[in-house]
């Protein structure tokens, strides 16, 4: 088997309470291989945003081992973890979290930003991913001109921009009717077939069927299966 390109080692979070600490996350270790497609799931207060957004360098205050692509985070400075982020992972919000007052074309741009590409290079990427996710008669529309699910697909495309190995993404459907979360987790599928390694957080088991495995959190506690 390949080394695989998530790698949690007794990975663990708590905040100070009431004198002691309460804890979100207990000794997590978990591994997940290229190519898959993973849910967490558990009840709310589980500890599984967290998770993410420590897979996904949001969050930097935690401890143990995280091993991404084949790099120890946790030995890492700031910038470094930065860097590494923008390179392996793209990240997907229940919220979408676009800037409302930038287009969609704009939008897709943002990751960009950080790269030194041309002009015509900038163009080529976001032209690709406008076409790719049937957005090019949007391209010139803000955020509030668009649907949920459009509004989301512009946040798939725009995590999907830097081609990150690893698609994070937290409740992705949590706001969209039923044909739009099956048309996004159908997306999802697709871009996993193609090779991107995808984590999501969901509550809902029609969404957590398009993936290979469940990994179950209670009380910040990995359940054995
Ligand atoms: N700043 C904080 N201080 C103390 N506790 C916090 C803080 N932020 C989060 N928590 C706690 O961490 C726990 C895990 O939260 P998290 O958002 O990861 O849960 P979740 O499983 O994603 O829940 P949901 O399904 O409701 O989104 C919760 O009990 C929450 O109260």
């Amino acid at each position: 088997m390949s080394s695989p390109l998530i790698s949690l080692r007794n990975v663990e979070k708590s905040y100070p309470y009431a004198g002691g600490r309460t804890w979100v996350l207990r000794r997590i270790d978990l591994d997940i291989q290229p190519g898959e497609f993973v849910t967490l799931m558990g009840p709310s207060g589980a500890g599984k945003s967290t998770l993410l957004s420590i897979l996904g360098m949001l969050d930097a205050e935690w401890t143990g081992e995280y091993g991404l692509d084949g790099q120890q985070v946790q030995a890492m400075k700031p910038k470094e973890r930065a860097e590494l982020a923008r390179r392996t992972i793209g990240f997907v919000f229940q919220q979408y979290h676009l800037l409302d007052n930038l287009t969609v074309a704009e939008n897709l741009e943002v990751p960009l930003s950080y790269r030194n590409l041309k002009r015509s290079e900038r163009d080529a990427l976001v032209g690709d991913m406008l076409d790719r996710f049937q957005l090019v008669g949007k391209k010139d529309l803000f955020p509030s001109q668009l649907s949920g699910g459009q509004q989301q697909l512009v946040g798939i495309a725009r995590a999907l921009i830097s081609n990150p190995k690893v698609l994070l993404a937290d409740e992705p459907t949590g706001n969209l009717h039923s044909a739009q979360a099956k048309h996004i987790m159908e997306v999802f599928q697709g871009l996993n077939r193609d090779g991107t390694t995808i984590v999501q957080v969901t509550h809902s088991d029609a969404n957590a069927a398009y993936g290979h495995r469940v990994i179950q959190l209670a009380d910040g506690w990995i359940q054995k299966s």
